[in-house]
């Protein structure tokens, strides 16, 4: 049977299915093509001269990598002249990306992730790039960078497409239209992302678990009891031994538990109280949260579902608990909701 290219997956979603318009589709190739060129920069390496710091900081106060400003770069330039979007926001850029007038603009509203997982770039371990596609509302003031923000400021119920690819021993991309979750995996003879999994399930249920369980005394008393009671396995309430794997790359993490299950957690610590969170609603929790429901998983904030939230900022911050639904389900019951 003939292959069926990322290509042919949005025509099928466009054509046989009219679940996407051809716009849409082409963004999302757009996109497509912007990873396939950071993954192979990436590649590069210490080769290409993209490893180390950039010397400069992001609007929230991270130190850049060299490779968290170009794959910015690759994002913003293959996208801007594409036709299909109206602006682009991102981690690493303090106010939206007007599509510049010289070129044709579309009705999306694009925000990215360019390279998530800055930390483990140097170490040669899984990163990541994470996107999210909205519709401009009708009559947004996009005169300005900054009166775009607000067309920005729509809940993740509002998405039209989420992804992410994931920069690991293989480059896959992961999609989702709205239509289930689909994984595609770069094949880089022919330059292509090859579909290889559709439908993709998270089980609901699970043994394994993701936090960084150095904040553990900053937690909440409803994440530190329910961690507790996981690491007491057997001999705890739960009545089973967990594992625990945390890569600090949130695409790697999120992507093992699309292939297998798990919970992934980075909840509101007393650190991180008056900035929200750790993780950035736009950019990291919606995308996330629209897959793993796709997939039949959960994502909540501890209080609430995470798609459900109105932003009233582009560079939010939020609790995130996601991955296998009776676990989520789970912790949030322990926070009373
Ligand atoms: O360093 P920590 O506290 O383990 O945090 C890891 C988390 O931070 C992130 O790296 C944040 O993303 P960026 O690298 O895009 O800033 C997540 O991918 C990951 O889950
Ligand atoms: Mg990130
Ligand atoms: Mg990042």
């Amino acid at each position: 049977m003939a292959q069926r290219t990322l290509a042919r997956y949005l025509t099928e979603e466009h054509r046989n299915k009219g679940r996407i318009p051809a716009d849409l589709k082409f963004l999302i190739e757009v996109v497509s093509r912007a990873c396939q060129a950071i993954s192979i920069a990436i590649g590069k390496g210490g080769l290409g001269g993209v490893l180390g710091e950039a010397g400069s900081d992001n609007v929230q106060g991270e130190a850049q990598k060299k490779l968290d400003v170009l794959s910015n770069e690759i994002l913003l330039e293959a996208n801007e002249w594409g036709g299909h979007l109206a602006a682009m926001a991102s981690e690493e850029m303090d106010l939206p990306h007007l599509v510049p007038n010289r070129f044709p603009k579309g009705e999306y509203l694009l925000t990215f992730d360019p390279l998530d997982g800055s930390s483990n770039i140097d170490v040669n371990v899984s990163i990541g790039t994470i996107f999210s596609v909205l519709k401009s509302p009708e009559g947004a003031d996009l005169s300005t960078a900054a009166a775009a923000e607000q067309a920005f400021l729509q809940p993740g119920t509002a998405q039209v497409a989420a992804g992410y690819a994931v920069y690991g021993p293989t480059t896959l991309l992961v999609l989702t239209v709205g239509d289930g979750v689909a994984v595609f995996t770069l094949d880089r003879e022919q330059g292509q992302f090859i579909l290889t999994q559709e439908h993709v399930q998270i089980p609901a249920d699970t043994k394994e678990f993701a936090i960084n369980m150095s904040n553990q005394r900053f937690w909440e008393t409803p994440v530190k009891r329910y961690v507790d009671e996981m690491v007491a396995g057997k001999t705890g309430p739960l009545g089973k031994d967990y594992n625990m794997r945390w890569v600090a790359s949130m695409v790697a993490d999120v992507h093992r538990i699309m292939t297998r299950g798990g919970i992934f957690m980075y909840p509101m610590d007393s650190k991180m109280q008056a900035q929200g969170g750790k993780l950035r609603l736009m950019y990291e929790a919606n995308p996330m949260a629209f897959l793993v429901e796709q997939a039949g998983g959960a994502a909540t904030t501890g209080r609430e579902r995470i798609l459900d939230i109105v932003p009233d900022r582009l560079h939010q911050r939020v609790p995130v608990i996601l991955g296998s639904r009776n676990e989520v389900d789970r912790v949030t019951g322990y926070h009373g909701n």
